[in-house]
């Protein structure tokens, strides 16, 4: 486990550099309401996790970054308020002492159309795409992938991209209403419209990332709104080719963790390679006064994530 400061871990050891993580803020200035599923939501109390997140991270003094894992803005935000609230949680998000890497979720494709979001999330993007990497030390990459890359969501209805999602759920559900998993037997219970796919050049692009790694001995963490392994998730909650993405990833060696968001509930797996697979609970479940974020330490044998209330400490370490 790292310490209260995240300086010294139990090995004795300094980590390499440590970093903030937080995951579905969903801010809405609206009253509190539930999931699908009946679990509470708090649409204005998240906003205030995070402003507690930003907080301790600051006083931490020696978080080299801070991750979002997505879903900044919830979905039932007025329309006419989603820039706003956009604005809103990305300001509060820039009271951190550091860099802020975001990525997208489903809400906030809700909210926004690419074009806009992006700019305002400084995600660095070619023709509306939002994966990227970054290396923050020599010895680790990170990878952020853009798993609304292949969607039915935030890309212009007569984009390609949206026109493979739709054949593709016309296909894999059967129900009229594609966010519904009635009939949809275990993992096909993925095939719902929230989610989406790694489409074919991202996958490219990936796979050079990974070998580009390994040349230079790096570690790598890949960060995904969806998550990547069903051990850590609901069935619902999984990228529509979460299989085809590990795929690419287990032809290395390179990749030790994978996070997520997307799955409130949190989750955390080691699949058959040893990959740790972590899903960060939601801030938006944070009933008044409670939290869920936390820290990061990175060593070269592990990654230890120090939690706050209802985000679990998880120590991830590494095969050899
Ligand atoms: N088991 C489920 C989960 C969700 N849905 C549909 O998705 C929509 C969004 O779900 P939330 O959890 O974000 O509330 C919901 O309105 C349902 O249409 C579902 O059918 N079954
Ligand atoms: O964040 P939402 O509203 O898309 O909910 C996602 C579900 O929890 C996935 O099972």
């Amino acid at each position: 486990m790292g310490s209260a400061n995240g300086l010294v871990s139990a090995q004795g050891k300094q980590p390499l550099f440590s970093f903030g993580a937080i995951s579905d803020v969903q801010y809405a200035d609206i009253p509190d309401g539930r999931s699908f599923l009946g679990v509470p939501r708090y649409y204005r109390h998240s906003i205030l996790v995070l402003q507690r997140a930003v907080r301790k991270w600051n006083d931490h003094q020696k978080l080299k970054f801070a991750i979002n894992l997505g879903d900044l803005v919830d979905g039932f935000c007025p329309k006419d308020q989603s820039l706003h609230a956009v604005k809103k949680v990305v300001g509060e998000f820039e009271n951190f002492n550091g860099l802020i890497y975001h990525m997208i979720g489903n809400h906030c494709l809700y909210n926004l159309p690419r074009t806009e979001l992006l700019p305002l999330l400084k995600i660095p993007s070619y023709d509306g795409r939002a994966f990227y990497d970054f290396s923050p030390s020599p010895e680790y990459r990170f990878v952020v992938l853009d798993g609304y890359d292949i969607s039915a969501i935030g890309w212009p209805q007569d984009h390609p991209n949206t026109l493979d999602a739709l054949k593709f759920l016309r296909e894999k559900n059967p129900n009229s209403d594609k966010n519904s998993p009635v009939g949809l037997m275990d993992l096909e219970r993925r095939f719902l419209m929230f989610n989406g796919a790694v489409g074919k050049e991202q996958m490219e692009w990936l796979d050079g990332i990974l070998q580009d790694a390994t040349k230079l001995n790096q570690k790598v963490v890949v960060c995904c709104h969806l998550p990547l392994d069903p051990g850590a998730s609901s069935k619902e909650a999984l990228l529509w080719n979460y299989d085809e993405v590990m795929d690419v990833i287990h032809r290395y060696n390179c990749v030790k963790v994978c996070l997520a968001g997307h799955d409130h509930k949190g989750g955390h797996s080691i699949d058959s390679y040893g990959v740790h697979h972590r899903v960060f609970e939601a801030a938006l479940e944070c009933p008044p006064d409670t939290d869920a974020f936390g820290y990061i330490d990175v060593y070269d044998d592990r990654l230890s994530l120090v939690g706050t209330d209802r985000m679990k400490s998880t120590d991830m370490i590494f095969n050899p």
